[in-house]
């Protein structure tokens, strides 16, 4: 079996750019890695793009023009089809596999919007258990300013809100999934990598 690692945090947290630099590492020492996303790139994601993330690139603006019980089951349908064709088929295979995103970004961000927690754990039950998930930590105003330049213009006020309660929930998720670690992504991109590469010889390759 090979290695699941998943990151996560709010919009802006530096996920993407962890994710990259953490492929690379593992890349370096010889293993194959399969570096990917949710929302993924196919006829789902864009699917979810075009009805979900009404509000640009972040899709954070609460502009949706579905119900929340159908975002949350588009993430999930989503996120299925990522399992089932490219997750479990490369763990099978040994390859490392990292996510941008998995289904705790559902527990957070379509819990804060007001959907009930059990039914969102139950509804992605489907999904493997990644090895490690890294979440990275910050406060909103950070983040913001990290993509303020991705133009963000409107609704200022209903985002940073949102982001708030969706960073309190990543918190009590953390409280409540034992894979999930926290790192404070306040410090520099070197300094998270290294943070990244402790948990992953810490957590993962220690035990194997
Ligand atoms: N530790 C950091 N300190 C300062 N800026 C960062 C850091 N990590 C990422 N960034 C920058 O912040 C922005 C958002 O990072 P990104 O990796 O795209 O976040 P996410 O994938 O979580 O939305 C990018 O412009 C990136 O270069
Ligand atoms: C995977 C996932 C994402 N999201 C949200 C978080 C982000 O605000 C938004 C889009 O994710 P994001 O990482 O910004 O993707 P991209 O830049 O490729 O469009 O979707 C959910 O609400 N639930 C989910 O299950």
């Amino acid at each position: 079996m090979g290695i699941f690692v998943v990151m996560e945090g709010i919009d802006g947290a530096g996920k993407s750019t962890q994710a990259k630099l953490l492929a690379k590492w593992f890349e370096k020492k010889g293993y194959e890695v399969v570096l990917t996303k949710e929302p993924t790139d196919t006829a789902f994601g864009k699917l979810i793009r075009r009805l979900v993330l009404t509000g640009g690139k972040e899709g954070i603006i609460d502009g949706a023009r579905i119900s929340h019980e159908a975002e949350a089951l588009l993430f999930a349908a989503d996120r299925a089809e990522h399992v089932h064709k490219l997750i479990k088929p490369s763990l099978e295979s040994g390859k490392v596999v990292i996510s941008d995103r998995y289904f705790y970004s559902s527990l957070a961000y379509q819990w804060a919007r007001g959907l009930d927690l059990k039914w969102l754990i139950d509804l992605n039950r489907f999904a493997v258990r990644p090895d490690l998930v890294v979440l990275l930590d910050l406060p909103v105003k950070e983040s913001m300013k990290r993509i303020n330049g991705r133009g963000i213009k409107t609704e200022f006020d209903k985002i940073v809100e949102l982001q708030k309660k969706v960073r309190e929930n990543y918190l009590k998720l953390a409280e409540m999934f034992p894979e999930i670690k926290i790192v404070n992504a306040q410090n520099s991109i070197e300094d998270i990598h290294r943070d990244i590469v402790g948990l992953v010889e810490q957590e993962i390759l220690s035990k194997v």
